[in-house]
């Protein structure tokens, strides 16, 4: 198991790159620590498989180095990095069973027949799938298969990571959350670094320790969920993160300070002389719906989603500005109402040209 330094990795699918748009991966630095969850989210043509890939060692970068534990490993293959991959479809062997399927990495590395079989035990335990082990792997149920695609990589004691691209897309609904949780204990059993592609921020969140949110082969933002979900660092992370996204309202300097019209109030902000377009960014969450008073700012309920115990209430500002609100009193808002708006200071975020100014 291996932490995984990438410096000022990147790629371009192109012979001579000269400008940033040439690049699939912007080169950058990180490190992932052994033995934690990581996800790699971003919508589609992102870089995130591009990412991956040079990870593993499927495609060779063109800019930067990798490291596992303080060792240079870009020209490295696959199998000398020791890396186990997960795909979208489980990869089975057909033809064998369960057990022969968990054996086949240890047979192939002349394992003998008593510790395959021990170390087969000990992963199919681990798994739930010891009752199963000698039938037919074709037979199993899609989440089962995709078990045992990454029992596979686990069942190698010396594995450095497992790669995870998309692996819960052929999952029913009803069993994500179950294999989602099954990864998690695996990695907290076996302390093995898991890094998962996916563009489901809440798959991501719901996984990862930490997630390098990407857009248009540059990392916006690298961190911890919750950090990600209360402090993005621009405004692609807080559209990205959270659902229903972060609300963006236009913010004014008035006699040098910041105000936002739509809420009537003032926003502590730093003001710097460089302050481009300035909005200000509001989750869903930390706005209260309250009774409209002449001193509240107000706004009209346009239409309300009901998710069950909770609503997401759409709202016209006085400002004409949309904003969205996620509340559990929703039951006696309609089409129409004229709600109060309460807003603590402390969940106003300023951002400058799409980036994070400061919060308060
Ligand atoms: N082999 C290739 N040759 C040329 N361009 C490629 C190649 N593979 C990917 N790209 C381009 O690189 C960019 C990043 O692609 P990549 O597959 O890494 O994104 P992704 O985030 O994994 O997307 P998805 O979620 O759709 O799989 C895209 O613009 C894509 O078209």
């Amino acid at each position: 198991m291996s932490e995984i330094r990438l410096q000022q990795l990147g790629h371009s699918y192109r012979p001579n790159p000269t400008k940033e748009e040439d690049f699939a991966l912007k080169p950058v630095d990180l490190t992932w620590a052994d033995g934690k969850t990581y996800a790699l989210l971003g919508p589609s043509g992102c870089g995130k498989t591009t990412m991956l890939n040079i990870i593993s060692g499927l495609l060779k970068p063109s800019h930067g180095r990798l490291w596992f534990d303080g060792q240079d490993v870009t020209g490295k293959s696959t199998s000398e990095r020791n890396i186990a991959q997960v795909f979208q479809f489980p990869v089975i062997y057909a033809t064998k069973t369960v057990g022969q399927n968990l054996a086949f990495p240890l047979e192939c590395r002349n394992w003998d027949t008593a510790a395959v079989n021990r170390r087969v035990a000990e992963i199919a335990d681990l798994l739930e799938l010891r009752d199963m082990l000698s039938m037919p792997a074709l037979k199993l149920s899609a989440d089962q298969k995709q078990l045992i695609s990454l029992g596979r990589g686990l069942v190698r004691p010396d594995v450095s990571a497992i790669l995870l691209d998309e692996p819960l897309t052929v999952i029913d609904p009803q069993l994500k959350f179950a294999l989602r949780r099954k990864l998690r204990e695996i990695n907290r059993a076996t302390g093995v670094t898991m890094i998962l592609v996916t563009h489901d921020q809440a798959e991501a969140m719901s996984f990862a320790d930490e997630i390098v949110v990407m857009r248009d082969g540059r990392v916006q933002q690298f961190g911890e969920p919750a950090i990600l979900f209360e402090r993005p660092a621009n405004e692609f992370v807080g559209y990205f993160i959270g659902s229903p996204p972060m609300n963006m309202l236009a913010l004014a300097v008035r006699d040098g300070g910041l105000v936002c019209p739509a809420l009537e109030c003032p926003v502590p902000g730093i003001l710097r002389q460089s302050s481009g377009t300035l909005r200000l960014g509001l989750r869903a969450e930390r706005i209260q719906l309250i009774d409209p008073r002449p001193d509240t700012p107000r706004a009209t309920v346009v239409e309300a989603e009901i998710l069950g115990v909770e609503a997401v209430i759409t709202l016209r500002t006085e400002t004409e500005e949309p904003l969205r609100v996620k509340t559990r009193h929703y039951r006696s808002i309609r089409e129409g109402d004229v709600v109060g708006l309460a807003v603590d200071p402390v969940d106003m975020l300023v951002y400058s040209d799409g980036d994070l100014l400061g919060a308060n």
